[in-house]
Formats: C-alpha cells, structure tokens, sequence
C-alpha cells in the first residue's frame, strides 16, 4: 500500500526531474537567444551608426547639443546646424576633443542658417550636400515654444512658430529628400512633442505646429517606404533644457521664465539616448513621456469629451492664478 507521503515524494521527485531537464535549459535557452538577439541588434545600430552623416538641427542648445553628443559618441559624421556660428564652432570643437570618442576620426562639419527663412535653408542643404556628399539621417530637432492666448496672439507670431516648427524642417527635407531618393537610403527623424498628441491650453501655435509636424511626417514615412527611406517621429514631454526661457509670448517677445514643468522635466542627455536608440532601431515613432502625459493621449483619443473638460479647467485654474 503507497502511503500519502510516499505520493508526495514520487510527485515531488518528477517535479524535479521536470525541473532539471526542461524548465531549467528552457528558461536558460531563452535567455541566451534573448541576449543573443539584443546582441545582434546592438552591433546592427553600431554598424548603421558609425560613419553615418548626421545632421542635426538646433545643434546650440538642449536635446540638438546632447544628441550631437550621442551621435557623435556612436561615429557618426556630424553636420551641426544652427543659426549661432560661435556656438557650433564650439561645439565641434569639444567634440572633436573628447577622449572618449577618440574612435570618431570625423571632425564635425558646421552649417548656419535660419529655419524661419527658407532661402537660407536652400542654401544651407547645398552646401551640405556640396561638402559631404550625401545626407545619411537628418534629425529635425530646432524649435521654439509659445505662450499666450488665442486672443491676444498677433498673427505674425502664429506664423513665427510655424515657419520655425514647421515649415523650416519641412523645407530642410524637401531639400535633402531627392538625393536620399536617388540612394534609395536615408532617415529623417523629426522632434515633435507629446503636444503634437494633444493640445493644451496657452500652447495654440506650439501645439498646432507639432501636430503639423506628425501628420506631414506621417504622410512622409508611407510616402517614401518604397524608396526604403525611414521615417521616425519622436514625441517627447518635459526636457530640461532651455524651451521655456526661449518661448515666445502673444506680442512677440521672448517669455524668459524657466517653467517648474521643464524644469522637473528628463534631462536632454536622457532623450538624446532614446532618440539614438529610435534611429538605431528604426522605429517609426517613440513616445517620450512619463505617466501623466502619455495617459493624457490615451484620454485625449478614448475619452475626449473628458479630456476637453480637464483642459477646459485648467485654462480657467491657470487664467486665475495668472491674474490673481
Ligand atoms: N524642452 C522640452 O520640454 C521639449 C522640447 N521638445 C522639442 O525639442 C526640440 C529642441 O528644443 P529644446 O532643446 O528643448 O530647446 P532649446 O531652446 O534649448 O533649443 C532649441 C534649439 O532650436 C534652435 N532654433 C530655434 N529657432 C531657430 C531658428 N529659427 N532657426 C534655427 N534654429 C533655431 C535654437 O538655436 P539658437 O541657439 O540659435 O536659438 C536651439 O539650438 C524642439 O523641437 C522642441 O519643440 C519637445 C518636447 C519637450
Ligand atoms: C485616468 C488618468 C488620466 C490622467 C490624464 C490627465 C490629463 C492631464 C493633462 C496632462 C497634460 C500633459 C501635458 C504635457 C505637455 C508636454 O509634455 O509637452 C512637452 C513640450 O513640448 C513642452 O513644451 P512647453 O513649451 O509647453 O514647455
């Protein structure tokens, strides 16, 4: 007669057995071909990386300046523009003298021009083109922000943010686009914002520009799939850097106040490691953003009359706390 506790014993005894021969390889099996793969993955963005002509708009300041970094880091070929000479010259140079980055042999290129004049950007894609011979991944990162009212905001302003945000990066890659064609090679990245997503009050212009941004380059990725062209929006949310110093107000002038929300925000060397991950891996769009915001683009498309109702009330809390 088999006792209760001799069962057990058999029982607990298969159970080990399954343990030793199949959980355990399987368990240690797919650990090795997960690592094995990420492995593979990582040399493949190295590979994409390293000698690839990067230009990078907005290289001055902020998530530009640390995604030169990060790219440069990687062995990219930079091209660094801006509309501040010194400063890129600067930039190039502390590049240039990185220890660390000693494997980079490519000395930064730079090129200054103005996003919200788009002769200057025509000319500003020939001389790249002039000098380095092709274009690899252009990253559409230089931007401004916005702060006022619907109602107090003159046009010109609108149209300010608009050629910055929008019409300049767009330029840029319909200036750099036939050549990329022609190599049937290329990846255009554009910065949007979680504010390309949803719109906020006191952000009419910001908001707007960034939601051009994702539909035009959303159009783009489909459009140039064939031409095996990539496409990468990436749409992050607060960044320490200097947005809100730089924004501009309904009059036009500069707002020059560091918000508590950038501040508090990622740092830009954080982002730039995500957008070189993005590029690397060919992703087609990232969200860069803590909880709050990427719920709030959740709401925004599954609830929305409950999300006009939340911004509905913060413009009114804002609006008081402005005139109070
Ligand atoms: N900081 C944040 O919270 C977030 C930022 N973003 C986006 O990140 C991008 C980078 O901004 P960020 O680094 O934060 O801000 P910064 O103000 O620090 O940097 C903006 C960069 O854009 C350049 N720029 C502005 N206007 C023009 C122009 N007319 N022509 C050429 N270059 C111009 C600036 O150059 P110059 O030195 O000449 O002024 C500067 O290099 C923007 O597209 C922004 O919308 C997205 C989400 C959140
Ligand atoms: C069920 C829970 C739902 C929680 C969602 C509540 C909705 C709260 C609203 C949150 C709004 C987030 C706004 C984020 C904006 C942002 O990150 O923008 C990034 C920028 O581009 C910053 O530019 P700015 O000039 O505005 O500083």
């Amino acid at each position: 007669m088999v006792t209760g506790a001799a069962r057990k014993a058999v029982q607990k005894g298969r159970f080990m057995d399954l343990t030793s021969t199949v959980i355990v390889p399987l368990l240690f099996g797919s650990l090795g071909i997960f690592s094995l793969f990420r492995l593979l993955q990582w040399m493949r963005m190295r590979a994409y990386l390293r000698g690839a002509v990067v230009v990078v708009t907005g290289a001055t300041s902020g998530l530009g300046k640390e995604c030169a970094k990060a790219f440069h880091a990687a062995g990219s070929r930079l091209v660094l523009c801006g509309r501040d000479g010194e400063k890129l010259k600067d930039l190039a140079q502390e590049l240039s003298a990185m220890t660390d980055h000693r494997k980079n042999i490519h000395k930064p290129h730079t090129v200054v021009f103005d996003l919200s004049d788009t002769k200057t950007i025509l000319n500003a894609a020939e001389e790249i083109l002039k000098h380095l011979g092709h274009v690899d991944i252009l990253i559409n990162n230089a931007g401004i922000s916005y702060r006022g009212t619907i109602v107090d905001t003159s046009l010109d302003v609108d149209k300010k943010v608009m050629e910055t945000n929008y019409f300049g990066p767009i330029a840029l890659t319909k200036a750099l686009l036939p050549s990329m064609i022609k190599r049937r090679q290329g990846h255009i990245v554009a910065i949007s914002s979680i504010q390309g997503k949803i719109s906020i009050p006191f952000r009419s212009a910001y908001a707007a520009s960034k939601h051009a941004t994702q539909a035009f380059f959303d159009c783009l990725r489909a459009e140039v799939e064939q031409y095996d062209i990539d496409v990468t929006v990436i749409s992050p949310g607060y960044i320490q850097t200097n947005l809100s110093l730089n924004a501009v107000t309904a009059d036009g002038s500069r707002y020059g106040v560091m918000d508590k929300n950038t501040a508090e925000g990622q740092t830009a060397a954080e982002v730039a490691q995500v957008v070189l991950y993005a590029v690397g891996q060919k992703k087609k769009e990232v969200l860069v953003a803590g909880l709050k915001p990427s719920l709030a683009v959740y709401l925004r498309n599954l609830f929305p009359r409950l999300f006009f109702n939340l911004m509905a009330t913060r413009a009114k809390k804002e609006r008081k706390t402005k005139d109070s």
